[in-house]
């Protein structure tokens, strides 16, 4: 990106009629609005900050993008703690969003972990202790009845929302309205990986209750102490919540996010709103686009392959649904399919003979061929199963011990170890013990981020089997192709797409996942093979883009993609319109700062100094 490297005297590429007037006083080249944060940043020439009426508020020099970053950067490095840089990174969100923007995507690799897992699971925890500024949207039950009105205080217009209710963050359990910081770093992350407008994305928290007694003692907590409503409240609720977001937002975009069980609100709503569940969905289409490439190195075929889970809740459910789809393309039938997954969970192995209730969601990959035996420890299943493949999404640390990771490299040339818990704690191992107990054959990715590792001369780097691959792409397909639902084909196309995206020098280094550095280009792709799919199932109602080749949607996907580099080009285009007087100006909003609760006055006032 080009700098802005004016110093405060240069005079700049366009001139306002009264821009060099000293004593120019309601000037008509101004927005008759109040600046939002980010008008005030430090890279804005002198014509914008007279056109914004931030003139002489912000420090004289003009800085360049590079500067600016420069600058963030070396403060986060003051920071001592991953959350302070967290607690810093979320102020400058706050105060500048399009700058937050050009440093996450400048720095994805190494700022994702500290908006996103590990560092969201920390802030989580501690979102009523550090508590300063508004971030989204909370409803609580105690507003049953009324969230209309409440959700009619939201400022802007939405394109998406991610919406929890607290009760399952991460593998850190229930959180209550602390979750917060979920849909928060989501949303960043549908910014920054497929560029949708910071603007129009909201973040939602339902205060349903809390069975946290830690939260309900904690005097700083800032949820409802009541216990957690039941199913059935929850449902009417959870009714009245989409109706209410689909009233005011009709094309609105849902994405259901850390719920403890989302089975139930996934099937209710899936044909009838454009809402898909992102552990279940999103985690399952993500770890099938790397499975897809785990296969073709590990030269297993889908017959042959045998998954055993640790943990059967929605993301082991959810991952093994679309492996098994994937088997059947393969050429299995569904059964034999099915007949390829051993699903463990707190309590052993999932069979149909086991004692007490089997939960609906676990079902349909119980075993009944087990010939009563009850495995217990995932240890002995392994023993069982001699399997290929090895999930965990069981919210227990290093529950894949050296003896298990030993007996995986024993029993397979190239086996499969997917250790996906979140954040890191709970992650069922490192790379590193990966790599030394399966003595490097292992084909591995994890849901959080690990460094890359020197193994015997070799630099191996870890992939990262993290739904942050697909939901931007996902939630983009949805909103450009305007589809009134998201089909399965539609995260079953998420997947293959994002297995495609690798560049040939990714796949001759045997990466399961492309370079997250790439994020916003395997976005495209994603994005396209979501919208393609929507066009296939007929629920897309952008017509026009059926007709396009290839080429022609990638070209209209990152045309639509906001681009926070481009803010400033945007700026200028309102002022030469404005004098050339062709254009009426875009609302302050286009460019405000996303997160601003406060609704900004509307331009009846009268104008200021726009010195
Ligand atoms: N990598 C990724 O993209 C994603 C990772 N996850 C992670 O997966 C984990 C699970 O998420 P969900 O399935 O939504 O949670 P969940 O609460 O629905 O399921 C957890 C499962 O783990 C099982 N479990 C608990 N303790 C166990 C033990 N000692 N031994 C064996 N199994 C045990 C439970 O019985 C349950 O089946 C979380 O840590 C979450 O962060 C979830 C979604 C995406
Ligand atoms: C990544 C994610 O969605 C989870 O851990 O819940
Ligand atoms: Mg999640």
């Amino acid at each position: 990106m080009a700098p802005h490297a004016d110093s405060p005297n240069e005079s700049n590429t366009t001139s306002l009629p009264t821009a060099n007037s000293q004593h120019a006083h309601h000037s008509p080249a101004t927005r008759h609005v109040h600046p939002s944060p980010s008008d005030y940043g430090t890279a804005n020439k002198n014509e914008a900050r007279k056109y914004l009426r931030t003139y002489g508020l912000a420090p004289p020099g003009i800085d360049s993008y590079e500067n600016q970053m420069k600058r963030c950067l070396g403060i986060l490095e003051m920071k001592k703690t991953n959350i302070e840089k967290y607690q810093y990174l979320s102020v400058l969100r706050n105060t500048n969003v399009h700058l937050f923007y050009r440093l996450l995507s400048n720095n994805v690799k190494e700022l994702t972990p500290l908006i996103y897992t590990p560092t969201v699971g920390e802030a989580c925890q501690r979102w009523s202790e550090l508590y300063t500024q508004p971030e989204g949207l909370y409803l609580s039950f105690a507003d049953k009845g009324n969230l209309a009105s409440v959700i009619e205080n939201w400022p802007h217009e939405v394109e998406i929302t991610v919406v929890t209710d607290g009760s399952r963050i991460l593998g850190l359990g229930d959180l209550g309205i602390n979750g917060m910081g979920i849909p928060v770093g989501k949303l960043s992350l549908y910014t920054a990986c497929a560029g949708i407008n910071p603007l129009k994305t909201l973040p939602i928290t339902l205060d349903l209750g809390t069975n946290n007694q830690d939260l309900i003692n904690d005097p700083l907590y800032l949820g409802s102490r009541r216990p957690k409503v039941t199913a059935d409240e929850e449902r009417e609720f959870l009714d009245e919540m989409m109706a209410a977001l689909t009233e005011r937002w009709p094309s609105i975009v849902i994405q259901y996010e850390d719920f403890k069980n989302p089975f139930p609100s996934l099937e209710r709503y899936k044909d009838t709103y454009t809402m898909f569940n992102d552990d279940i969905q999103g985690t399952g289409a993500v770890i099938l686009a790397g499975f897809i490439n785990a296969v073709k190195q590990s030269g297993v075929p889908a017959k042959d392959q045998r998954a055993v889970f640790l943990g059967a809740g929605s993301a082991g459910v959810g991952v093994a649904k679309q492996l098994a789809a994937f088997f059947i393309n393969e050429g299995l039938t569904e059964d034999e399919a099915r007949k390829c997954f051993w699903l463990v969970d707190s309590k052993g192995m999932v069979t149909n003979d086991r004692e007490g209730e089997l939960a609906d969601h676990k079902r349909y990959f119980s075993r009944d061929d087990n010939n009563g035996e009850q495995y217990k420890t995932l240890e002995e299943v392994v023993d069982y199963v001699k399997p290929t493949i090895l999930m965990g999404l069981s919210t227990i640390g290093g529950a894949f011990t050296p003896q298990i990771l030993e007996k995986m490299a024993a029993m397979n040339e190239r086996p499969v170890v997917f250790p996906l818990s979140n954040p890191s704690s709970k992650s069922e191992c490192t790379f590193e013990d990966a790599i030394k107990y399966t003595k490097g054959k292992c084909l591995f990715a994890s849901g959080s981020p690990f460094p890359t590792l020197d193994f015997e001369g070799q630099k191996l780097v870890p992939g990262q089997g993290n739904n942050m691959y697909v939901f931007p792409g996902i939630g983009l397909g949805a909103i450009l192709s305007k589809s009134v639902s998201v089909t399965q084909a539609m995260i079953y196309a998420s997947a293959e797409a994002l297995s495609t995206s690798l560049l040939p020098e990714e796949v001759e280094k045997n990466w399961l996942y492309p370079a997250i550095e790439r994020i916003r280009d395997v976005s495209v792709v994603v994005t396209r093979g979501v919208i393609r799919s929507a066009q296939a199932e007929k629920v897309d109602r952008e017509l026009a883009l059926r007709n396009m080749t290839d080429d022609q949607l990638d070209d209209y996907i990152r045309a639509r993609m906001y681009d926070p580099f481009k803010e400033h080009d945007k700026i200028t285009n309102e002022i030469n319109a404005l004098i050339k007087g062709i254009a009426s100006v875009e609302p302050q909003a286009e460019i405000g700062n996303a997160r601003e609760l406060k609704a900004q006055p509307n331009s009846t006032e009268g104008p200021r100094s726009n010195l």
